[in-house]
């Protein structure tokens, strides 16, 4: 099977071009587990396919690390642009992918030929906890109480196609992540599990996250992640409407456009080497 490693802010994925490598939907779980191996694989935080599509230019197929399948990720759509664009399969620079029947739209800046970074139009935040989805007693779930490991801290939660729990701290650095992470992940009030979002305001434009992943675990960057916690930030009165995360990997810039309610994510997409398993 022929793959090609990229990474978006050092989130990186194993890409397979889905329309050569034929492979049954039963075995990808089994197959994801064995790449995105960091040991005993190709190693990765999942595995993307990429196939193509009757509704878009191109369908994204994204699997953690663990083999679940998500239903969005924000670095890998970069990454996805990247490689249909430096791989000659288009030569538009604004591209339609499709992920789990949601289409998003992206516009790929070339540099000497190659993409360098791109703009994705993320589509709007989805807030009612039932469709997050988060247990909750009212309809949303803003700078709500949540109790953890006996620690109780204030969550915020946003989906963009995939579930999202934020909380604000005076500190992340120092975070045990791997202890309170799958705390999160799997507590009680996600029935999906969630992704966690741990984050520091700096000032109004500038906010510092670390991630925990639902079924990949710590990562250096999540896409979603980050357009989750603008949201959040600018719900709960933080920040302005434009916003720096920084992220372990690298730092994303993320817009809400309220008028629009649409959020658009810009950030790098790295091809870092192509190769073959057998
Ligand atoms: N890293 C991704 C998100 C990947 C999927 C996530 N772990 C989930 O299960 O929802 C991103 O950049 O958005």
């Amino acid at each position: 099977m022929k793959f090609t490693k990229m990474h978006g802010c050092g989130n990186d994925y194993i890409y397979v071009n889905g329309d050569k490598e034929k492979i049954l939907d039963e075995k990808k779980p089994e197959i994801v587990r064995r790449l995105s191996d960091r040991h005993f694989g190709i190693g990765g935080d999942g595995v993307i396919f990429i196939n193509p599509s009757r509704e878009a230019d191109f369908e994204m197929e994204m699997y953690n690390m663990d083999g679940s399948r998500a239903e969005m990720c924000g670095n890998g759509i970069r990454c996805v642009g990247k490689y249909v664009y430096d791989k000659g399969l288009t030569n538009k620079t604004e591209i339609s992918v499709v992920s789990c029947g949601k289409t998003k739209y992206l516009t790929l800046f070339p540099e000497n030929g190659l993409i360098g970074s791109v703009r994705v139009n993320m589509g709007s935040p989805i807030l009612k906890a039932s469709e997050i989805p988060v247990i909750a007693d009212g309809e949303e779930v803003i700078g709500e109480r949540i109790e953890v490991d006996e620690k109780i801290y204030q969550m915020t939660c946003v989906s963009m196609g995939n579930p999202h729990a934020v909380i604000f701290m005076d500190e992340v650095s120092q975070l045990p992540l791997e202890k309170i992470g799958p705390l999160f992940e799997n507590h009680v009030r996600f029935p999906n599990r969630t992704n966690t979002e741990f984050v520091k305001v700096l000032d109004r434009e500038n906010v510092q996250m670390r991630v925990w992943e639902r079924g990949t675990g710590e990562t250096l960057a999540c896409g979603t992640g980050a357009c989750a916690v603008s949201v959040a930030c600018i719900l709960n009165g933080l920040t302005k409407e434009q916003v720096a995360v920084k992220l372990l990997g690298g730092t994303l810039q993320i817009q809400w456009d309220r008028k629009e309610n649409l959020i658009y994510m810009t950030g790098p997409a790295v091809t870092v080497f192509e190769g073959e398993i057998f």
